[in-house]
């Protein structure tokens, strides 16, 4: 079974447009996790437009389930970071005013920055995972980093879903199976959502955990979180 780790960087938006405290993003991480979630993701942007760096060291104490920190390595975020340390922390080469995660790592020519940051995560004993497309040679390098995991971003795989999912899902499946060989952990996410996620489990061997934001948050307006979250976790088995 692959884990579920929920992203609550929607929920930080909420409540932000109206300043306040309503909803409650502590409240909301463990009624997640009571509700079977097995994991809080969240993914701090330089700008704080939803997940406040404040959030992650007050989260650090309420989440009983695993953390999982995502982000752009600039030195303020690996700061929180080293402060906040959290189960894993996965590294994105997001763009300062990107709308949202846009692609994976070039995983060949940032192979020195990578090795430096990762090498200073795990010795601070947190579990280390890289934002990558599904594309051998950026496997091969990311398996070079040192990095504990890959995280194998979804977008394609969910923009294709719907024309031809055999195709769609072909990269992700060779990629897993090359991850596997060179002895790294997968992970998935970005667009992932309950009509897609099954089909998705269902075709990547060794699939570790998924981190499911948007369309979750989204799905949970109609059905309800504590039924939406227990609908990823039947499809995930
Ligand atoms: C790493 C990734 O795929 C992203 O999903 C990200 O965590 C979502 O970030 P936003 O909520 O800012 O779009
Ligand atoms: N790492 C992906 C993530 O946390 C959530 O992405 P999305 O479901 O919000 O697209």
């Amino acid at each position: 079974m692959a884990k579920l780790s929920v992203n609550i960087n929607k929920i930080a938006t909420l409540r932000n447009s109206r300043g306040g405290n309503i909803p409650n993003l502590l409240k909301v991480a463990s009624d997640i996790e009571n509700f079977g979630g097995q994991g809080i993701t969240i993914h701090p942007r330089p700008d704080e437009r939803h997940i406040k760096y404040q959030d992650a060291r007050d989260l650090k104490h309420t989440i009983t389930t695993e953390f999982n920190i995502e982000g752009n390595p600039v030195p303020k975020f690996i700061e929180l970071v080293m402060e906040t340390k959290p189960t894993q922390v996965t590294l994105v080469p997001d763009a300062v005013d990107a709308i949202t995660s846009n692609a994976g790592w070039d995983t060949i020519k940032h192979s020195d920055f990578l090795k430096e940051v990762i090498s200073d995560f795990k010795n601070k004993g947190i579990r280390t995972s890289i934002f990558v497309d599904p594309v051998a040679k950026m496997i091969e390098g990311a398996a070079k980093t040192g990095t504990d995991r890959i995280e194998l971003y979804t977008e394609s795989f969910a923009k294709n879903f719907n024309q031809n999912k055999e195709k769609a899902i072909q990269p992700y499946t060779d990629s897993a199976i090359l991850a596997n060989q060179l002895g790294l952990g997968i992970n998935a996410g970005h667009d992932l959502n309950l009509d897609n996620i099954h089909y998705f489990k269902n075709n990547i061997p060794h699939l570790l955990e998924v981190s499911i934001g948007h369309a979750l948050i989204c799905e949970s307006l109609y059905l309800g979180l504590d039924n939406v979250v227990n609908m990823y976790l039947h499809k995930l088995k």
